[in-house]
């Protein structure tokens, strides 16, 4: 058998009719051990990956045995049954999915329960609640409009990720749900390749031409709110699904009159939104779709009260919320918010990416900043473009002041104080690649895709280790190595505890001086019924 690079694909046919057997040892049994195909390489019909073999009863290109399984059996359900060598069918524990005509309403293609729960297992997708969507295996057996399906394998989305797998198909039967997945995993489309879909349906079956707002997102930032607007565009091409981006920062007058146009979908932050509601007659009744991105954070305090704001003054629609970290506080706050939800998390919850290497450095204030600069003078560690979080904005201003003076670097800072016109620019710089560092506040701690960054510094450790867990997070996108470098020393006590079992569940190192410090025993500070926790060796 050729290796799979080879320039011309490999014609064998995996098995021949007569049940001679191919030279099937050297043959993929699992979709998942073919690589990706690429340009111009043919995809498999079923998961889109690297094309490599061709059926021999269909004469389609197919990746591995477990995907001509389901082509055939595809056959098999809409024709009359075909024989399958009996000695070649994939043991029954084989994680082989078969996929079959369902009656489920989403009108997805379904996996049958049984290898529903087998490849949630396998993926660590856990769901709470009642829901009959199996996790579906490509974007294609998810029933939606052609123009999303070449939207997505254009921007190059050919597998769905984990998370995508199922809350996709959850979210198409109408159910309301509290997704938690790793920093980087696929989020964003999970909520957006449904309400593209079901958006786009709802005006192409209306008769009338008034064009009410179907959909709304909040955020916890404007850079997450421009981002996840854009990324909503680039699925709804060629579609009947118009955005608009309601932030602080931009002219209100621009952001009604584009409403008042007719659009599907509002992107926004919370305060411009409600700004916008009380000064203007914006009609929400026809609104279907419900989303908090970063939930967690929407649902503190700050936001809580701006988030329920709105969110009564729809009429009962589908909520999807999301987070990378989401508490037992924050479940129970968002299953208050809608009837039947369902909870789905995968992997381990709040925790930071397995892709992030952590490396904790114990320095004491007075220090950081000579060993920040060691840091960026030394070509081993120093891997542009990076991404600083500093505690304050005046923090910010100074220290990327002192990087472009001191290493001629040019550096900017990006925080709440600056205009939207300077941190687009900012953004649009770094994303480029015309400024190796960016020295950043909040403003960028969740959600934002920084493609291309692979390395944070945390020269402040932030105020709590979820949004440690989401700043590291810029470090990697979906499963990207990448390293989080983070200063630590006494004044970060309070989460010395969380810290320690982080970078030890993560693998890190942890500073002896953290190990010793007599704030890292586990022990909290005994407040009114918190118990005193030993601390495990
Ligand atoms: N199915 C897919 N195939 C290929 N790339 C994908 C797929 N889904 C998402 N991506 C890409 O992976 C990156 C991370 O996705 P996304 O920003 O949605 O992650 P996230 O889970 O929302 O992260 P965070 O928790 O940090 O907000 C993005 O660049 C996105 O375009």
């Amino acid at each position: 058998m050729e290796d799979g690079n080879c320039d011309t694909r490999c014609k064998s046919p995996i098995l021949s009719t007569d049940g001679e057997e191919a030279n099937e040892d050297k043959i993929k049994e699992r979709c998942w051990d073919q690589r990706e195909a690429v340009l111009g390489e043919p995809k498999c019909v079923i998961c889109g990956r690297y094309g490599e073999y061709i059926c021999d009863q269909t004469d389609d290109d197919i990746c591995s045995l477990e995907c001509k399984n389901t082509l055939l059996c595809r056959i098999a359900n809409s024709q009359k049954p075909v024989r399958l060598p009996p000695a070649k069918k994939l043991p029954v524990t084989d994680e082989c999915f078969y996929v079959r005509d369902s009656d489920d309403k989403s009108g997805s293609l379904s996996l049958p329960m049984d290898q529903a729960e087998l490849l949630r297992k396998k993926l660590e997708i856990h769901v709470k609640g009642e829901l009959t969507a199996a996790p579906i295996i490509s974007f294609s057996s998810s029933n939606l409009p052609k123009k999303l399906l070449q939207n997505l394998e254009a921007a190059g989305y050919d597998m769905p990720t984990p998370v995508q797998m199922q809350a996709i198909p959850a979210a198409l039967t109408g159910k309301s749900l509290l997704v938690s997945a790793d920093t980087g995993s696929g989020k964003t489309a999970s909520f957006l390749v449904p309400i593209v879909s079901r958006c786009a349906s709802v005006r192409l079956e209306s008769s009338t031409n008034q064009k009410k707002p179907l959909a709304i997102i909040l955020t916890p930032t404007r850079e997450l709110c421009i981002q996840v607007e854009e990324h909503a565009k680039l699925l709804a091409k060629g579609l009947p699904f118009k955005t608009a981006l309601v932030v602080g920062g931009d002219p209100m007058a621009g952001q009604r009159h584009r409403i008042e146009g007719g659009v599907e979908l509002i992107v926004g932050t919370p305060g411009r939104l409600i700004d916008l509601l009380t000064k203007h007659d914006i009609e929400l009744d026809d609104v279907i779709f419900f989303v908090l991105d970063e939930v967690d954070s929407m649902l503190q305090r700050g936001f809580r009260d701006q988030v329920m704001q709105i969110f009564r003054a729809l009429s009962q629609p589908q909520v999807l919320m999301y987070s990378a970290t989401i508490s037992p506080e924050v479940e129970k706050m968002a299953s208050s918010m809608a009837k039947g939800i369902v909870v789905i998390s995968v992997g381990k919850p709040n925790r930071p990416s397995n892709s992030v290497k952590q490396l904790a450095i114990w320095v004491e204030s007075k220090h950081k900043k000579q060993k920040f600069f060691d840091i960026l003078m030394s070509k081993q560690h120093f891997m542009p473009p990076v991404l600083v979080y500093v505690g304050s904005r005046l923090g910010a201003d100074l220290l990327s002041n002192a990087i472009t003076v001191t290493t001629g670097m040019k550096t900017l800072s990006i925080h709440g104080e600056k205009s939207m016109k300077e941190r687009r620019e900012i953004m649009r710089s770094f994303l480029v690649g015309e400024i190796p560092v960016v020295v950043a506040t909040g403003v960028l701690g969740r959600g934002v895709d920084l493609l291309g960054v692979r390395q944070v510094i945390v020269f402040d450790m932030p105020n709590s280790i979820k949004e440690y867990i989401h700043q590291i997070g810029r470090a990697s996108r979906l499963g990207d190595e990448g390293t989080a470098i983070v200063f630590l020393n006494e004044e970060n006590k309070n989460m010395f505890p969380e810290l320690i079992e982080i970078l030890k569940s993560s693998g890190a190192a942890v500073p002896r001086e953290l190990v010793n410090s007599r704030y890292a025993v586990g022990s909290f500070s005994v407040g009114k019924g918190q118990k005193k926790r030993k601390h495990s060796r």
